[in-house]
């Protein structure tokens, strides 16, 4: 196995509160332990385009507290192609990068796997998402940023869902997995979450209405999983005016300011524990590993696992907020 001098970083998909803190993490853990690290720009478009910096720890000074990511990112058509993916390892090997250190959700892991399956790349990936939905590790950097941010957002529309009397549905992101939409709705007390994982032949809405807003409550939230199997939030809201004339409905979709802002503590210590813990695997001579955080201990996941498995969401959480939203 060649050694290893070189380690390149990038950071890929949805930028994730906390991919800033992992960058600094990777940078100075490395440059502690004797290697040299190359900043990639804009994900592995970078790669392909050449956008490549030698990093020194100044370069990663100031950022543990700030959102998005310095290194900038992308989702790369061109490295969907083995075409482009040959730019990339030539360019790779061209800066004298020997391995390489991907933050990102499942689609930048699994074009880290193909990579180094394809080239003989040691990979190692941080898990950066706000989705949460990567198998493995109990949680993804930028994952409570996101959910912080969704409750002080409902806990503001609950002043005027209260005053008004109304329903609101609230869309929250997540791609296809609920575990923003069912978090935040226990976190603010929502009255119910409409999630793509707990599709059955019940209703979600029929559901709902019939429990808990006829009963006692004048006004609610539902938190809607933007998943495509649910319809989101517009879906429901029309579906109400139809069939519940009678209620004065009203939807928000949160969109891009979950993705945004500076990252929670938990963040930043996750991203710290993480990146301390590729450069580790790295010294370990891993490789194609996702490093997780799994009951609060740092952990290995192979990249098959890591993103072939649907991360499953404990389904206590839909009875927790079933009992406390009555
Ligand atoms: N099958 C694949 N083969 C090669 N590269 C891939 C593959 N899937 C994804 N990628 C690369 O990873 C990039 C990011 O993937 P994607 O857009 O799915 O975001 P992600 O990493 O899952 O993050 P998030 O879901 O948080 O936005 C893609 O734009 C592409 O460049
Ligand atoms: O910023 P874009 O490219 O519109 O992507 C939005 C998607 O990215 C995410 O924020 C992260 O995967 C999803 O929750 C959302 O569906
Ligand atoms: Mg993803």
């Amino acid at each position: 196995m060649k050694q290893i001098k070189c380690i390149g970083i990038l950071t890929s998909g949805g930028d994730a509160s906390g991919m800033n803190a992992a960058i600094r993490a990777v940078t100075r853990s490395a440059i502690f332990n004797g290697y040299t690290v190359k900043g990639i720009y804009r994900g592995y478009e970078g790669l392909i385009r050449n956008e490549i910096k030698e990093f020194t720890t100044q370069d990663v000074s100031s950022i543990i507290q700030r959102g998005g990511t310095i290194l900038k990112t992308a989702r790369s058509k061109d490295f969907m192609t083995p075409e482009g993916r040959k730019v990339a390892y030539d360019n790779m090997v061209a800066a004298g990068i020997d391995a390489l250190i991907v933050i990102g959700g499942n689609g930048s892991l699994t074009g880290a796997l193909t990579f180094a399956q394809e080239f003989n790349v040691p990979c190692i990936g941080l898990p950066g998402t706000i989705d949460n939905d990567l198998y493995g590790t109990d949680s993804t950097i930028g994952y409570d940023t996101a959910l912080n941010t969704i409750v002080e957002c409902v806990d503001k529309i609950r002043d005027t869902a209260t005053s008004h009397d109304r329903i609101f549905f609230v869309e929250v992101m997540g791609r296809d997995a609920g575990f923003l939409a069912q978090n935040s709705a226990i976190a603010s007390g929502a009255e119910a979450a409409i999630i793509p994982e707990d599709q059955t032949d019940v209703d979600q809405l029929e559901q709902f209405i019939g429990r808990g807003f006829r009963k006692s409550k004048n006004s609610s939230i539902v938190i809607v999983s933007e998943s495509p199997k649910d319809g989101g939030a517009m879906h429901y809201a029309e579906r109400v005016k139809k069939e519940y004339p009678q209620y004065d409905v009203r939807v928000t979709i949160l969109g891009h300011l979950q993705r945004g802002g500076s990252p929670s503590a938990y963040d930043r210590i996750l991203a710290s524990r993480l990146g301390v813990g590729a450069i580790e695997a790295l010294k370990e001579d891993q490789r194609n590993v996702m490093i997780g955080i799994r009951n609060d201990k740092v952990v290995y996941v192979p990249f098959s696992e890591a993103i072939k498995k649907d991360k499953p969401l404990d389904k206590s959480l839909i009875q927790v907020l079933d009992e406390l939203s009555i």
